[in-house]
């Protein structure tokens, strides 16, 4: 409460005159908007008797204006009524008011005002006035409305969010985030992004230098949720930097990509399987051995190669019919898979061929494996169309040599147990080298 008429609060005597004068000056100059009215509190309640120039400045109203008019003149339809009530009952019971709301200028436009109002009371105590310092809050309110928009736009979006300080712990996530790991964002605040990643650092995306040096990149290791199931993102990454450039938060925006990578699994892996056995087909087949090619020496000396083909299969054909040639064909199929390691690649190369790929093998070893498969066949009575018999030729890669022409030593071999009476297997005669 402000008490003009004591020298108290001073420390020191003045005299009225140069205080009235020295107050007068500091109201005229203040920055803030100082309106001061009477006590009335009857009819429209207190008149204006005093307003500086910044209140003239921000309401648009000249001081002849103000003079005897209820400050009410500013109040228009979006002035918050609760605020104006309270602020009554301040003024009547003469206690301090604070308080914000919208006001109207003397053109009718809008504007956010923050004020105070206290009461100014005489000597015996009887609040003769009332001041108010008025700050037009505008640009300021229209600065928080748009930062709690995008906070909200951020926190809102479908997409996950998360920003880390520099020391790469995480200051805020949003509910995309929330909703795809699981994690409420008190669960995760301080902590650094890789708990995400599981207890397996070698399963990890690369460290937070690298993937800035790759904005966008996408996770092919998993992440893993609240509840221990795996997730795939594509994430893209940022870095916020201040004034003067220094980077002080990553913030990174990431799109689960599980259902995509799922599907791009099953459609590659549709794409390298043979429809009817469910073995690798042909093209995939091609697409491994060229991998052989691209290897240095020694690493692909160890290979070798089985080309096998069913004997007479024409002749099931037309005993028993396509369908269940088929049937014999996948039959064949599941044993060559049963008897393959699981190092070793079972390929349908054509109609009733196959080829098995076979690495780390000496031609020893590969021809008794293939000795093994032959029996196999031998033994398997099948029980619509009988015993199927198989032929079979071995090659083993040699040093320089390439798969095209380990293959048609192979297929050489083979050609020769079809000559040699079928169901037998030939190893590959070396190639004549010049
Ligand atoms: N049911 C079925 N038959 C196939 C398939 N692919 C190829 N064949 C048949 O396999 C037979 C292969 O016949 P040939 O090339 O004469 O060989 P073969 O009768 O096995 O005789 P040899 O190889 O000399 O022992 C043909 O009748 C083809 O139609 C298939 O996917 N399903």
């Amino acid at each position: 409460m402000t008490d003009l008429n004591s020298n108290a609060h001073l420390g020191l005597a003045m005299p009225v005159e140069t205080k009235t004068l020295l107050f007068q000056v500091a109201l005229d100059q203040s920055y803030n908007s100082v309106v001061i009215t009477d006590a009335n509190t009857k009819g429209d309640g207190p008149r204006i008797i005093y307003a500086n120039p910044s209140f003239e400045k921000m309401t648009g109203y000249t001081l002849c204006e103000l003079i005897g008019k209820s400050p009410k003149i500013l109040q228009g339809p979006l002035t918050d009524q609760r605020v104006i009530e309270e602020m009554r009952l301040c003024i009547q019971s003469g206690t301090f008011f604070e308080g914000s709301a919208i006001n109207y200028n003397k053109n009718g436009a809008p504007y956010n005002v923050e004020w105070s109002i206290s009461p100014i009371k005489d000597q015996s105590g009887v609040i003769q006035n009332f001041i108010s310092v008025q700050r037009n809050v505008t640009t300021l309110i229209a600065v928080q409305q748009k930062r709690s928009l995008l906070a909200k736009a951020l926190n809102d979006t479908p997409d996950c969010v998360m920003i880390t300080d520099i020391q790469n712990r995480i200051i805020f996530v949003n509910i995309g985030f929330e909703q795809l790991t699981g994690y409420k964002q008190d669960e995760v605040l301080g902590k650094e992004p890789s708990f995400l990643w599981g207890s397996k650092p070698e399963t990890a995306p690369d460290n937070i230098e690298s993937r800035l040096s790759n904005l966008h990149f996408q996770s092919h290791a998993p992440n893993l949720r609240k509840d221990g199931s795996k997730f795939h993102v594509d994430q893209s990454m940022a870095n916020i930097q201040d004034d003067a450039g220094k980077v002080t938060h990553y913030v990174s925006f990431s799109k689960d990509s599980t259902d995509r990578l799922k599907q791009e699994l099953e459609l590659k892996d549709m794409a390298s399987t043979d429809a009817l056995t469910g073995l690798l087909n042909r093209r995939a087949g091609e697409q491994l051995l060229k991998q052989y090619d691209d290897m240095t020496q020694p690493a692909n000396n160890m290979l070798c190669l089985i080309m096998l083909d069913i004997d007479n299969f024409k002749k099931i054909n037309d005993t028993f019919g396509h369908v269940i040639g088929d049937q014999a064909l996948k039959s064949c199929s599941q044993l060559l898979k049963s008897e393959a390691r699981a190092t070793d690649s079972v390929i349908r190369w054509g109609g009733e061929e196959f080829l098995i790929v076979v690495s780390n093998s000496t031609l020893k070893a590969t021809l008794n494996f293939a000795e093994r498969i032959r029996k196999s066949f031998e033994l398997n009575n099948e029980s619509t169309v009988g015993f199927v018999t198989a032929s079979f030729g071995v090659a083993q890669m040699l040093t320089g040599e390439s798969t095209a022409s380990l293959l048609n030593r192979a297929d050489k071999a083979l050609y020769k147990a079809k000559l040699e009476g079928r169901n037998c297997v030939k190893c590959a005669k070396q190639p004549i080298l010049f």
